[in-house]
């Protein structure tokens, strides 16, 4: 025996109401919704949609009018009554493209404000002759049916709904006429809240003004009011795949990393909400979009945008015509497009690490810190022929003054995205070099002492040598710019990885050890140790050098090394630390030793 199934309506109400519908508030929607579908599949002659609020009807109640297709007697008991049959849908089950609706649970939303709803019909289909349907359904699941004592004298379909106690608020002129306003203010027939009409006609960015300046003027002031924002700029959208127009709002200030950009979505013309996400692709984090979209499907809730292959090729023809944007910028307003990397330059590197065209714009536009000053990378190779970075602020603030005293151009690439932008370059030429720097080629660049100095200085460099074995480290003596800089503290990047991995054995214990010490392969290599570059220019360390007594030569190196540390931000071992505070009170003690007995 077949059976059908019976559905408790209150359940299934509260299904909706709880997990569906964010917000009762879409009882307003779906019935403009259906309203607006009506009139789709009639067109009369002067389409309308008139909501009268309590204040009108007087008795309560909120009645919306519409001229549409209305629905015959048999229709009524076939749609209306039967939860998930929707006459917008063809056999496919997809929904039809001209309508609104789809699921065939929209008019049930009304029960979340109401206990009763009430359709009065006369379908345009039946003819003249078409009887007026009334039909009343009730939060409890029964409805009746009948011929209305009333007729209709054209087609078209009046809902009416008295508010359920406690939800009075949600059927007010005010709450009526803002939410009409929120959903339908494009929707493309008049639709009146009272004497107020609600509708303003086609979207801001469809509006024709003439002359395209007035046209932008137009829409920045849109932004103004709609977004609260004067945007950078403004740029046209469409993808006719998609049926999507409308517009994207270049942001005149960086987002906060961690908040994401949303859009106002219209679905043909009715709002689908105001913070829509991932219309666009994550790294166009710089722009707003209002658009409206007649092929693009919503979640079922109406609140976002559903994903499917479309709104993936949608999201992709909207990136492409963005970076057209920022292309074409670069080409005839590099001012304008100066002033947009100066807010938005994170986004546009985080797009550079993937996109060629954005690299190249990158490459010739963004001014990047280097030793020569700020300026793009281009520039920057004109001058050096390659590029050789630092893969960290503090190594270029320690090496960019003595790198550019040698003549060797340094870019820093200690922020975000820089180190991965430099190593993609040869993507636009594979003649371009890039090369990080070794702290230890800065000392082949440093001139080394003529022979008499040289001479000189051999000496003091045993004593130095000797002060600085034990902390693994060599002096060396060379003449070189900043005269300012007494010393500098280098340490190859060989040698740096051979440190950490020295303190990962350090800090490990037992087998473990045991076990990186026999991995640490070069162990085998001859020593290549940090070196401590004295330099001979700087009026100090060439007195330094003439020194005689040991204990003060060892005195001073040991205070050099550490303030080359420190100077440098090396990490300070616990010998380094001991070292520097036992210099600096001998240097004390020496220095009183000497004022109380001169001789
Ligand atoms: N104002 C109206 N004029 C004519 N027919 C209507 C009207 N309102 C509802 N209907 C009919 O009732 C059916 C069910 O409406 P309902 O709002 O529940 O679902 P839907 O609009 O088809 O889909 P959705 O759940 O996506 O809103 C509609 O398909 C439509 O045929």
């Amino acid at each position: 025996m077949r059976h059908s199934f019976s559905v408790d309506l209150r359940g299934i109400v509260d299904l909706l109401g709880r997990h569906l519908y964010p917000s009762p508030r879409a009882y307003l929607r779906e019935l403009l919704q259906n309203a607006v579908d009506a009139l789709s599949a009639h067109r009369p002659a002067d389409p309308r949609i008139a909501i009268e609020p309590p204040s009108v009807t007087g008795d309560g109640s909120l009645r919306v009018h519409d001229n549409g297709v209305g629905l015959t007697e048999a229709q009524v008991h076939e749609l209306l009554a039967t939860i998930g049959r929707s006459s917008k849908r063809d056999e496919l089950g997809f929904s039809r493209q001209q309508f609104l609706g789809q699921f065939g649970i929209g008019l049930l939303s009304c029960f979340l404000v109401a206990d009763d709803v009430e359709v009065v019909t006369r379908s345009a289909a039946a003819g003249d002759g078409a009887a007026t349907v009334r039909w009343v359904g009730h939060a409890d699941g029964h409805y009746t049916v009948e011929e209305s004592a009333v007729p209709r004298n054209e087609p078209g379909t009046t809902v009416t709904l008295r508010a359920r106690r406690g939800s009075e608020h949600w059927l007010s002129d005010d709450t009526v006429l803002h939410l009409a306003r929120h959903f339908g203010s494009l929707l493309p027939y008049p639709i009146t809240v009272g004497d107020r009409l609600v509708t303003e006609g086609p979207p801001p960015w469809q509006a024709d003004h003439g002359d395209p300046r007035a046209r932008r003027e137009e829409l920045l002031r849109y932004a103004e009011t709609a977004m609260e924002f004067r945007p950078f700029d403004v740029i046209d959208l469409k993808v006719p795949a998609a049926g999507l127009t409308g517009v994207a709002f270049v942001l005149p200030t960086p987002l906060p990393a961690s908040a994401r950009t949303t859009h106002r979505v219209y679905l043909k013309r009715m709002l689908l909400g105001e913070r829509v996400e991932r219309l666009l692709p994550d790294w166009a984090f710089f722009a707003r979009c209002v658009v409206d979209a007649g092929e693009l499907r919503p979640t079922a809730d109406r609140e976002q945008l559903y994903e499917d292959d479309l709104l993936e090729e949608t999201r992709q023809a909207l990136g492409e015509q963005l970076r057209a944007w920022l292309v074409r910028l670069s080409t005839t307003a590099p001012s304008r497009l100066n002033r947009f990397l100066s807010v938005h330059h994170l986004g546009v590197k985080a797009l550079a690490v993937t996109d060629t065209d954005m690299l190249r714009l990158v490459d010739r536009w963004l001014p990047v810190e280097t030793s020569d000053g700020e300026m793009p990378l281009a520039e920057f190779r004109r001058r050096h022929g390659g590029i050789r970075y630092t893969a960290g602020v503090d190594e270029f603030r320690q090496f960019a003054g003595v790198a550019a005293a040698q003549g060797m151009g340094l870019v820093n690439a200690g922020y975000a995205y820089d180190a991965e932008i430099l190593k993609r370059l040869p993507l636009l030429d594979p003649e371009i070099r890039v090369e990080r720097l070794d702290p230890a080629e800065l000392a082949t660049r440093m001139d080394p002492l003529d022979p008499d100095a040289e001479t000189s200085v051999l000496e003091f460099l045993t004593h130095a040598r000797r002060a600085l074995d034990r902390l693994g480290c060599d002096p060396v003596v060379r003449a070189f710019e900043p005269v300012a800089l007494p010393a500098l503290y280098l340490e190859g990047r060989e040698a740096t990885r051979r440190a950490e991995r020295q303190a990962a054995i350090d800090s490990a214990e037992g087998a473990w050890a045991d076990m990186l010490d026999s991995l640490d392969e070069t162990k085998q290599e001859g020593p290549q140790r940090p070196q401590l570059i004295l330099n001979h220019n700087n009026p100090l360390v060439r007195r330094v050098t003439t020194l005689a007594d040991p204990l003060l030569i060892r005195l001073v190196v040991e205070a050099m090394y550490g303030h080359a540390l420190l100077q440098g931000h090396h990490p300070m071992r616990p010998a380094d630390t001991a070292t520097l505070n036992r210099s600096f009170l001998g240097l004390v003690e020496w220095a009183v030793h000497n004022v109380e007995d001169p001789t």
